[in-house]
């Protein structure tokens, strides 16, 4: 386990109201502080999906109830035999590769974020920063289509800010061919996969398996490709004890119901420990990592833990990673699920719609890296 201190926010001199509030945001979200259900050495379970694919509801039970285990302590889970070929995770990652080195500056600068209101196309490293960190990540965001959904969707799809219709921005075919397609291939076989994952999180969460099915129809499914660049010079190199980290992507916790996480060989993912301290994940070979995200930890009341994360790669190698963020259909307003509330219990969230959360969350992130500073209106508890 690879471990250094805790680095919060980066404060100003003039430390503002917001930013200490947004210091103190992020602590309180130190991962499943004070739970009793916390593991006293931390590792993230491995859960292995094979019984969750056969017809005994039993079997597919037991894989539920690990998935509420890590749910309400670590966050954080892999998972494994997940039906996604390995040559699916190669090929995605190729273009991820293919995307950042072929492009010239002129035709990523025609996909630049800037021209979408839905943090859609391509972000250059200085463009959007999460604790005001300069980060060393580069980064292309697509949303869900009808066209790389495999059910072929129900027609009713609805963006982030509520609007109709297709808002991707995708490299010219003459200037990468294949890509679309290669995209199309991978995206359809992850929301298939987190289609699969939703109904096992109804059954650890003792709703029916089919409790969220008719949510997913048209549902949020934000992937991005990610390029870390190496930061050290040689194997041998020792960035560790560098005084200035290369931040690849800030301290943060991700904003939807669960993130699917594919990534090259090369390490960078770090998890906050109650400690103050990092741990660098290690997912096994042909695995996924799986968190809960903050949408999904205000609809359980806070009874499913979103973690914060960062990226540090300190390799000489670069770094590709495939993160897909899945959400109910954006259009659905959500409340509380009646099985996270105790008798009498009132919920500590109101409803809301969850395009509205997201976005909200996502424009944070661009107003000079002050995003934790912004998120505590979305956070709001019930008065
Ligand atoms: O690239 C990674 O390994 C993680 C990315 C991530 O945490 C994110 O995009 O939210
Ligand atoms: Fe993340």
């Amino acid at each position: 386990m690879a471990t250094d201190t805790m680095t919060l926010p980066r404060q100003t001199d003039t430390t503002t109201q917001h930013e200490a509030r947004s210091t103190a945001y992020l602590e309180s979200r130190l991962a499943a502080k004070d739970n009793p259900n916390l593991p006293s050495t931390y590792t993230i379970p491995i859960i292995d999906l094979t019984p969750s694919f056969t017809p005994s509801l039993s079997a597919r039970q037991s894989v539920a109830s690990q998935i509420r285990s890590a749910c309400t302590s670590t966050g954080f889970f892999y998972i494994t035999s997940h039906n996604i070929p390995s040559t699916s995770c190669t090929a995605i990652l190729s273009q991820a590769e293919r995307f950042f080195s072929t492009l010239s500056p002129a035709q990523k600068e025609e996909l630049h974020i800037k021209k979408s209101e839905l943090g859609l196309g391509w972000e250059p490293s200085s463009y959007t920063s999460i604790a005001g960190d300069v980060e060393t990540k580069e980064a292309f965001n697509f949303g869900y289509e009808e066209g790389l959904d495999r059910s072929g969707g129900d027609g009713k799809y609805r963006n982030l800010d509520g609007s109709e219709g297709n808002r991707n921005l995708w490299p010219k075919e003459s200037e990468l061919a294949g890509f679309y397609e290669g995209v199309k291939e991978y995206y359809g076989g992850i929301l298939d996969l987190a289609r699969h994952l939703f109904r096992l999180f109804a059954l650890s969460l003792d709703l029916p398996e089919t409790h969220f099915d008719h949510m997913t129809t048209h549902p949020g499914g934000i992937a991005r490709l990610m390029y870390y660049p190496p930061t050290a010079s040689s194997p041998n190199s020792d960035l560790a004890s560098n005084q200035s980290e290369p931040i690849g992507l800030g301290a943060h916790s991700d904003y939807e119901c669960f993130t699917l996480l594919l990534s090259s060989p090369t390490p960078g993912l770090e998890i906050l420990l109650p400690s103050g301290h990092w741990h660098r994940a290690q997912p096994p070979p042909n695995s996924f990592i799986v968190n809960v995200a903050d949408f999904m930890m205000r609809w359980t009341n806070g009874v499913y833990k979103s973690t914060i994360h960062r990226v540090v790669n300190r390799g000489c190698q670069a770094r590709y990673s495939v993160p897909f963020f899945f959400s109910v259909n954006y259009d659905e307003v959500v409340e509380t699920l009646p099985t996270c509330l105790k008798e009498g219990e009132v919920s500590r969230f109101k409803p809301i719609r969850a395009g509205e959360y997201i976005l909200e969350r996502l424009n944070t992130t661009t107003k000079e890296g002050k995003g934790f500073a912004g998120n505590e209106a979305v956070f709001e508890e019930n008065p």
